[in-house]
């Protein structure tokens, strides 16, 4: 697990590591330079040869720093400079470099330099070290002319630290279909490198995996220059997750476990417009490795062959009262229940509405996966987001999992939330008429322009539930500040109808399990299991893949977090 931080938290990080511990800004220079160089050799043994765009700022200096390295190691190194004047340790650097006799030239002549160096059919590789996360805004003036002059002449660009351009990112990373569905396209409002790879110095970046940000990363290193672990640890709120983290956060199969301690898993989904979803969600928590899967709709999904065997029907096709709701779940007993794939928002659509199923489980202690059509069901009806997840006493682990472009539709309903004198919540008090949680949360969203993670921790932490977040980055946060993560393994191949379905499942699957021990751990593990069965298949040149490969994978990539106990 890689702890997280963000650009200001890494800014205090520095300076802690100065002040508290007495490592100097030279000597952090001196060994990211020095871990550069040496990363830069092993993954390009046949490079001989550094152009280096470098900026005023400290990020500069580190290419400056990574210059001297390969200029005593013989390579032919030229920097391309900004500015003569910059930070007191971009200055010593340009000194020494000066002092060495290293090729230093203005920007304006850097075409020609690039020209040369193609020329030479060596080969180049270009080192963007124009600037790091001291960036403030749009680049401006000669740095925006750094970055386009770099871009456009380099096709091997290895950015330090950071990509040069990226920083806080805004509202504007993903835009939508008129169906509403998240098409994931990235929208570059201000020049950007897009690096062959980035080496980030010292610890991971929050930012980095804002989801309009990671592409622009190419393929990421992480080098130690010398902070302090614990400092790190101490000021982290997230850690990227990987498949190896995955057993640790797993309940794994006891030897005498059988199907009703494997997991019961209630599944409401699929409908007469969308039966598929239905299947894939049960089959999801099958797969995921649950012991036993109700399938609790109306739909005609009950009747698909593959599941007649495995899943048992529980049919909700009459207008039963909240009552009976409430006695059909208390009897199938529970660990968890999935809601939402395929089933439309709109009660009058159905049965029973996604509304009454949450309330009941709630009331019931059922861990919740509200997936789809029941998340739209809690855009729509905020109230009801606030009931089930701040006014019912006994209510367990909620667990939601919107794509972005929900979670953006989420973000935009709990920000134009206003308090209304007629809100009305089911059974509540006259007290109850004044949710105050819901109001704070309110102006902390409204208070915090940033939309990733920001928005996500607030509103997990204001409501008390957790969050995943999907898109090829994946956010999970909860409501326990410092035990967010991000999965960073999503290939494109897994964004196909019905992906996501699979991922309520398994996730319904994983909670009913240890739901109670670390809900947060539960949507990781779902999140690992099939985010690593795709890259899995992938790499096994399985190409276009479907729900049928994503389920077989499934089997396998989930089994294999639940390690056995004894
Ligand atoms: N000594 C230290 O504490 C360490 C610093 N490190 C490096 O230092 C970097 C941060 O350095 P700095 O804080 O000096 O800043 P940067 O070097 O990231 O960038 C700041 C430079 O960009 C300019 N700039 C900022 N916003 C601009 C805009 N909108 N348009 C045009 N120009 C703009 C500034 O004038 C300055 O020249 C890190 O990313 C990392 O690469 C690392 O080497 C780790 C150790
Ligand atoms: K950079």
């Amino acid at each position: 697990m890689e702890p997280l931080l963000t650009f200001s938290e890494i800014t205090k990080l520095e300076r802690r590591t100065q002040e508290d511990w007495g490592i100097t800004g030279d000597a952090l220079m001196e060994s990211a330079g020095q871990a550069l160089f040496h990363a830069i050799a092993n993954d390009y043994p046949t490079m001989r040869s550094l152009v280096i765009f470098s900026g005023s700022g400290n990020n500069g200096a580190d290419g400056l720093v990574l210059g001297r390295y390969a200029h005593n190691a013989g390579w032919a190194v030229r920097v391309v400079l900004l500015k003569e004047k910059g930070t007191e340790l971009f200055q010593r650097n340009l000194t020494i470099c000066k002092r060495m006799g290293i090729t230093l030239e203005p920007l304006q002549s850097a075409s020609a330099i690039l020209e040369y160096c193609k020329a030479q059919g060596a080969g180049v590789l270009a080192i963007d070290a124009l600037a790091g996360i001291g960036l403030k805004g749009e680049p401006r003036g000669v740095l925006r002319d750094g970055i386009q002059t770099l871009q456009r002449y380099c096709s091997i660009i290895l950015s330090l630290d950071i990509p040069s351009g990226v920083g806080s990112p805004t509202w504007s990373g993903e835009t939508e279909t008129p169906s509403g569905t998240a098409t994931g396209e990235e929208q570059d409002s201000w020049p950007t490198i897009r690096a062959t790879r980035t080496y980030v110095l010292g610890c991971l970046k929050e930012e980095t995996f804002h989801p309009q940000n990671r592409s622009a990363h190419g393929r990421i290193t992480v080098l130690p220059i010398g902070f302090p672990r614990q400092e790190i640890q101490n000021l982290a709120q997230a850690h990227q997750i990987s498949r190896d983290d995955g057993p640790a956060m797993t309940t794994g199969l006891r030897r005498d476990d059988f199907k009703n301690r494997r997991g019961r898993v209630g599944v409401a989904a699929g409908s007469v417009r969308y039966p598929g979803a239905g299947v894939l969600a049960c089959r999801g928590s099958l797969a995921g490795g649950a012991g036993l899967v109700y399938s609790l709709t109306s739909s005609p999904h009950g009747r698909d062959p593959r599941l007649s065997e495995q899943i048992i029907p529980v049919p909700l096709d009459a207008h039963v009262s909240e009552a009976a709701i409430r006695t059909v779940l208390g009897e199938l007993g529970l660990d968890a229940l999935v809601i939402g794939p395929g089933r439309p928002p709109n009660t009058n659509l159905q049965a029973v509405g996604n509304q009454e199923l949450m309330v009941a489980a709630c009331e019931l202690g059922i861990p919740l996966v509200i997936d789809a059509g029941g998340i739209q069901s809690l855009i729509e009806d905020i109230p009801l987001l606030d009931e089930i997840c701040c006014r019912i006493p006994r209510r367990a682990p909620i667990i939601l999992t919107p794509h972005l472009g929900e979670f953006r539709r989420l973000v935009q309903a709990l920000e134009t939330w206003t308090l209304r004198e007629d809100i009305h919540f089911p059974g509540g008090s006259d007290s109850q008429k004044t949710p105050e949680n819901l109001g704070q949360l309110h102006r902390q969203l409204l208070g915090t322009p940033r939309l990733l993670p920001d928005k996500a921790r607030l509103i997990a932490q204001g409501l008390n539930l957790h969050l995943v977040v999907k898109s090829h980055i994946t956010w999970i946060c909860g409501p326990q500040p410092g035990k967010d993560f991000v999965f960073d393994g999503v290939t494109p191949e897994l964004g196909f109808g019905g992906s996501g379905d699979i991922l309520a499942g398994i996730i319904g699957a994983f909670l009913s399990r240890g739901a109670l021990r670390e809900p947060g751990h539960a949507a990781a593990s779902g999140v690992i299991a099939h985010g690593t069965a795709g890259r899995w298949l992938v790499d096994q040149g399985r190409g276009y893949i479907d729900a049928e490969d994503l389920l077989e994978a499934v089997k396998i990539t989930a089994h294999g977090l639940s390690a056995h106990e004894g």
